[in-house]
């Protein structure tokens, strides 16, 4: 029988709704792995809400809760960590060293960045320690990034004139440590407005995708929790990069249907289980060159 993956997710809780680990651990479990939930921050709702309750967990606490893994002697079952949504920059260095533990268990354990950083305008509050840490530390241990747009800016230190200087940008990154690129939400001139756009970028080779855009009287939040969750969960799962960035767009792209079908703020991820299971939509990644 085929060994069920076993995935550290280490992001933010939200006791209402769906962000960070309450938007990708259901999912991420839907379609098959085993996760284990590390909460960076239990808060009341997401953000964007303007006002929330709750706290930050100590930076100590995530060794220690590594450690008492490795203790009961299942460390080594971990095949990746994923690190989302951070309260402050020393987590962010505790998770490194989390990182840097598990891979001396398992050195093929993969670790996945999804580098989240403050909007303001959208309304996501990060503190800047904690982009500073993504930016200059986080980046060179991740085997995986993925950025949304505003994230590849900051990266790459400008905006994009093109979609081909978005390819540059993301294969620039490659340099600087991870094997693939996951640019979850391509905005620069030119871009179709009717699309929703997608990078995957790795050594071997570049793919671009386009979903339609959905409207919503109000934009929900998650969306990139539950699209870096689910990449990382089919790549455990033994698709190849391109499949599991396919499966993905076509996964999230359901839970958006259901919502946008609800009316909903917050993503309607238990009313889309199955669609993420066994999405219905199929959009093709085409390769792009520079
Ligand atoms: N197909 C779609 N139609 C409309 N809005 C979408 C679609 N897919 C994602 N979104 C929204 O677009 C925004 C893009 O999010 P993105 O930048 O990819 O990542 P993050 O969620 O990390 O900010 C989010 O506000 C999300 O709700
Ligand atoms: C607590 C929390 N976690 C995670 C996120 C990230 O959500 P998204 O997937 O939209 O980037 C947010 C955004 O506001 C948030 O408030
Ligand atoms: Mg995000």
């Amino acid at each position: 029988m085929k060994r069920t993956p076993h995935l550290l997710a280490i992001q933010s809780h939200v006791v209402f709704g769906h962000a960070g680990n309450s938007a990708a651990v259901f999912p991420m479990q839907r379609v098959g792995v085993n996760v284990w939930p590390l909460n960076t921050v239990q808060f009341s709702n997401h953000t964007q809400y303007g006002q929330w309750a709750g706290e930050v967990l100590a930076p100590q606490q995530i060794p220690a809760l590594v450690e008492g893994i490795a203790v009961i002697g299942e460390l080594g079952n971990c095949d990746a960590v994923l690190s989302g949504y951070l309260g402050s920059a020393d987590q962010g260095r505790a998770i490194l060293t989390g990182v840097a533990r598990i891979k001396a268990t398992n050195p093929k354990a993969l670790y996945l960045c999804d580098p989240v950083m403050g909007h303001p305008e959208k309304g996501c509050i990060v503190p800047q320690e904690v982009s500073d840490f993504l930016l200059d530390e986080a980046v060179a241990m991740a085997d995986f990034l993925c950025p949304n747009q505003l994230e590849l800016d900051s990266f790459a230190g400008r905006k994009p004139q093109s979609l081909f200087d978005c390819l540059g940008m993301a294969k620039a990154l490659l340099a600087r440590g991870p094997k693939a690129v996951l640019v979850k939400h391509l905005d620069y001139p030119g871009k179709l407005p009717d699309g929703f756009e997608m990078l995957l970028v790795t050594a071997e080779g570049s793919w671009h995708l386009r979903r339609p855009l959905l409207a919503f009287p109000r934009q929900p939040v998650g969306v990139g929790d539950l699209t870096s969750g689910l990449f990382l969960a089919r790549v455990l799962l033994g698709d190849s990069l391109v499949a599991a960035f396919e499966f993905t767009a076509a996964a999230v792209h359901e839970v958006l249907l259901e919502t946008q079908a609800c009316g909903s703020y917050e993503l309607e991820l238990v009313r889309a289980q199955d669609r993420i299971a066994h999405p219905r939509v199929r959009f093709e990644a085409t390769p792009i060159g520079l």
